[in-house]
C-alpha cells in the first residue's frame, strides 16, 4: 500500500468518526429536553454577546462555557444510556451513577451562570 492509499484511509476514518459524532449529537438532541434547553440558552447568550459587544476575552470565556455545558450534558446522556443498558431494574449503584452524572451537569451549569452574570451584569449597568 502506498502513502496516498494510507492517507486516504486515514481521512475516511476521520470522516467516519466525525459522522458518528454527528449522529450521537443528533440522537441526544432529539431525545434530551435538557440538551435542547441548554442549546437554546446558548443561542440567547451568543445573541446577547453580539448585542452588548462583549470583548474578545469575554467571548472566549463564553464559548468555553457553552462548549463545556453541552459536553457535560452529552456525557450525562451517555452515562444514562449505559446505565439503562446495564440494568432496567432498580439498583442503588445505577441511581448513584445517574445522580452523580446529573450533579456534574448541575455544578457546571451553576458555575456557568455565575460567570455569565459577572460578564453580562456590568453591561446592564446594574452593578
Ligand atoms: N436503574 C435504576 N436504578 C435506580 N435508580 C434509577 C435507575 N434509573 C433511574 N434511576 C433514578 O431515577 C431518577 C430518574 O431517572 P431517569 O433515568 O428518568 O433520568 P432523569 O434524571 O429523569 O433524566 P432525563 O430527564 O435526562 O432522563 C434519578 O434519580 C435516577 O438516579
Amino acid at each position: 500500500m502506498d502513502s496516498t492509499d494510507k492517507s486516504r484511509r486515514e481521512w475516511n476514518r476521520l470522516i467516519k468518526s466525525f459522522s458518528y459524532a454527528c449522529n450521537g449529537f443528533k440522537n441526544a438532541f432529539v431525545q434530551e429536553r435538557n440538551l435542547q434547553i441548554h442549546s437554546l440558552i446558548s443561542l440567547i447568550v451568543i445573541a446577547a454577546g453580539f448585542f452588548f459587544g462583549i470583548s474578545k476575552s469575554e467571548w472566549l470565556v463564553i464559548l468555553l462555557l457553552i462548549g463545556g455545558m453541552i459536553t457535560a450534558e452529552l456525557l450525562n446522556t451517555a452515562i444514562e444510556r449505559v446505565v439503562d443498558l446495564v440494568t432496567k431494574d432498580y439498583h442503588p449503584l445505577a441511581k448513584q451513577a445517574k445522580d452523580i452524572a446529573a450533579a456534574a451537569v448541575f455544578v457546571y451549569a451553576f458555575t456557568a451562570i455565575i460567570i455569565g452574570l459577572v460578564i453580562f451584569l456590568p453591561y446592564l449597568n446594574i452593578i
